[in-house]
């Protein structure tokens, strides 16, 4: 693959990003072979982006390893052998030209992408694994626990960040179109707008499943209003909207639905009966038919012309519990319907599908069941503790949590009422610290609970508390670690110090206890 100065200055100036070119000696046929915004991995005649926490040293070095070609906000004079492109925007300019090196792959993928507070990973797996069976294995799967980007083992991978970086996002797309796949399932966070890592980027299908307060932090978003924001442009940047009547600011996520799409191509969903904020025309209920830790099954009734047209109407059981998942397997059955898959090959396809770290439980003989999940704000953690309460009225509910430092600052004050709310015993530890003590965030979230209610105890090393949590339950209560989930690392002082995971530490406890 490879591009010509030509080319590149063409994009950015089409997109009004372009400031000016410097030092372009060998003139615009010259040609790129290469795209990285890491030094360590800069190649011969690569194309070199300077962005985020950029040092010119990174810029020096990819030059040393034969980079050719930069494109900044800024010229760097240190570098006399490149040629500088300089932008209003590296980011959005990263984005544009990594589509264009690796061919534009999205062209040949039909795109289905999830975003919302709590639910992408569940809802993209629940998609991913009905449409992995009916295409054949030519889905691909970009979530924020794996990435499968072909057939082979080595094609399935962990993931760093829930949406891949812009140049990694369209290599990915690349490779997964070289392997066959023809259609790609994948999850997009409000960071991914924030930072344009999607930027330019269309779906064939937009959903939005839900939007409460989180990610608002240093970090993250300066404020509600821009995290509201970023995750609408999904629906502004989608052919085919799925919105979640029951959602909070529905108004506003509606309108920017309608504002880019046709309402014949807008498919809303909500449970039977319950209320919807603003009056919509609600295309599919989902009837609660049965929900506990045995069997979770709901009935998906259409209510439109449109919606009758997709026949995934009828009874479908899900494996994973909690009243939250039906309404996420409603959002990826509606997108495996507009994809063309009914009810008849897609039935059977949701009950043996489970997501590593969500709602997974242990069993032990002398101890409480234990159950790990990815809980970690208000809205997520009231949901899981007031269903395992309902499952388990008699036992005491005992909760290890602990909320990340440097950002998602409002989780310690939403963790603080849903245990008041729900728990008989919270165990409050560290949980990726970051750059803050992890002992001042635990006396932050005791700050906010009832001690009239809960019974708290503060351990900040999470295998002691996990340790604690299990050793004083009795074989009637329920175990609850949450907010890490499958978490292989806990990230300290800007360091992934690794983690077994909590239930890989789980296990160890209880054999120590047997
Ligand atoms: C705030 C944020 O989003 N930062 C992301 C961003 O960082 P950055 O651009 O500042 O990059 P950096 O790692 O500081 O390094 C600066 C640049 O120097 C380069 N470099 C560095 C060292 C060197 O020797 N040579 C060199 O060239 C790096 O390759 C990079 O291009 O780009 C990096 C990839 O290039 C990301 O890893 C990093 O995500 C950080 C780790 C992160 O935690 N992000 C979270 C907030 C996030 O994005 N989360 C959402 C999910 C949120 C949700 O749960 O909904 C996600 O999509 O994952
Ligand atoms: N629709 C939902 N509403 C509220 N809580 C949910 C919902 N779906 C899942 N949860 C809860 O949120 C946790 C995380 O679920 P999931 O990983 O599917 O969400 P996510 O949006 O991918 O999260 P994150 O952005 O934090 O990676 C689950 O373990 C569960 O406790």
């Amino acid at each position: 693959m490879a591009l010509e100065i030509a080319e590149i200055t063409t994009i950015l100036k089409e997109h009004h990003l372009l400031k000016q070119i410097v030092n372009n000696v060998k003139g615009d046929h010259q040609k790129i072979t290469g795209v990285t915004y890491d030094s360590r991995r800069a190649d011969t005649n690569d194309l070199f982006f300077c962005k985020g926490n950029f040092k010119p040293a990174y810029l020096e070095y990819a030059q040393t390893q034969g980079a050719t070609v930069y494109i900044a906000e800024q010229q760097y004079d240190s570098v006399a052998k490149m040629c500088g492109i300089i932008v209003s925007d590296v980011s959005k300019a990263m984005a544009l030209i990594s589509a264009a090196y690796y061919d534009y792959p999205q062209n040949e993928l039909f795109i289905i992408a999830f975003t919302g507070t709590k639910g992408k990973t569940t809802s993209a797996y629940y998609a991913h694994n009905i449409l992995k069976e009916t295409t054949g294995d030519k889905t691909a799967l970009f979530s924020t626990i794996d990435r499968i980007v072909g057939p082979k083992p080595e094609q399935q991978f962990k993931s760093d960040l829930t949406t891949p970086e812009s140049l990694n996002l369209f290599h990915d797309m690349r490779e997964a179109v070289d392997s066959g796949m023809h259609t790609l399932v994948m999850e997009v966070s409000s960071q991914a707008y924030l930072r344009n890592r999607v930027y330019g980027l269309h779906y064939d299908v937009g959903v939005f499943l839900n939007i409460s307060p989180d990610h608002i932090g240093r970090n993250e978003h300066p404020n509600f209003a821009n995290y509201l924001h970023c995750k609408l442009q999904l629906l502004v940047n989608s052919d085919i909207c799925v919105i979640n009547a029951e959602t909070d600011h529905l108004e506003e996520i509606y309108q920017a639905a309608r504002a880019t799409t046709d309402p014949e191509k807008i498919y809303l969903y909500k449970q039977a009966g319950n209320e919807t904020q603003v009056e919509v025309p609600v295309d599919f209920t989902f009837h609660n038919d049965r929900d506990d830790l045995q069997v979770n099954e709901i009935e998906v009734s259409s209510h439109t012309e449109k919606a009758n047209a997709l026949q995934i109407n009828g009874r479908y059981m899900l494996s994973m519990p909690g009243s939250y998942n039906q309404s996420n397997a409603t959002a990826a059955l509606i997108t495996v319907g507009v994809a063309g898959v009914t009810y008849k090959e897609a039935h059977n396809l949701l009950s043996k599908v489970k997501v590593p770290g969500r709602m997974e439980s242990i069993q032990s003989q002398k101890h409480g069941v234990i159950y790990v999940d990815y809980a970690h704000n208000y809205a997520s953690m009231n949901a899981l503790l007031s269903f395992l309460r309902s499952q388990y009225p008699k036992g005491r509910m005992i909760v290890v949590v602990g909320s990340p430092g440097d950002k998602g600052i409002s989780r310690r004050k939403g963790f603080g009422k849903a245990l008041t709310s729900y728990a008989d015993v919270a165990i409050l530890t560290a949980d990726d610290p970051g750059f803050e003590n992890p002992a001042d965030i635990i006396t932050e979230i005791d700050s906010y609970i009832d001690h009239q209610k809960v019974h708290v105890e503060k351990i900040v090393d999470r295998y002691d508390a996990i340790k604690r949590a299990i050793t004083i339950s009795q074989p009637e209560d329920v175990v609850i670690l949450a907010a890490k989930g499958e978490d292989p690392y806990q990230k300290v002082k800007g360091v992934d110090t690794p983690w077994p995971t909590d239930s890989v530490v789980a296990k160890k406890v209880l054999k120590g206890l047997a």
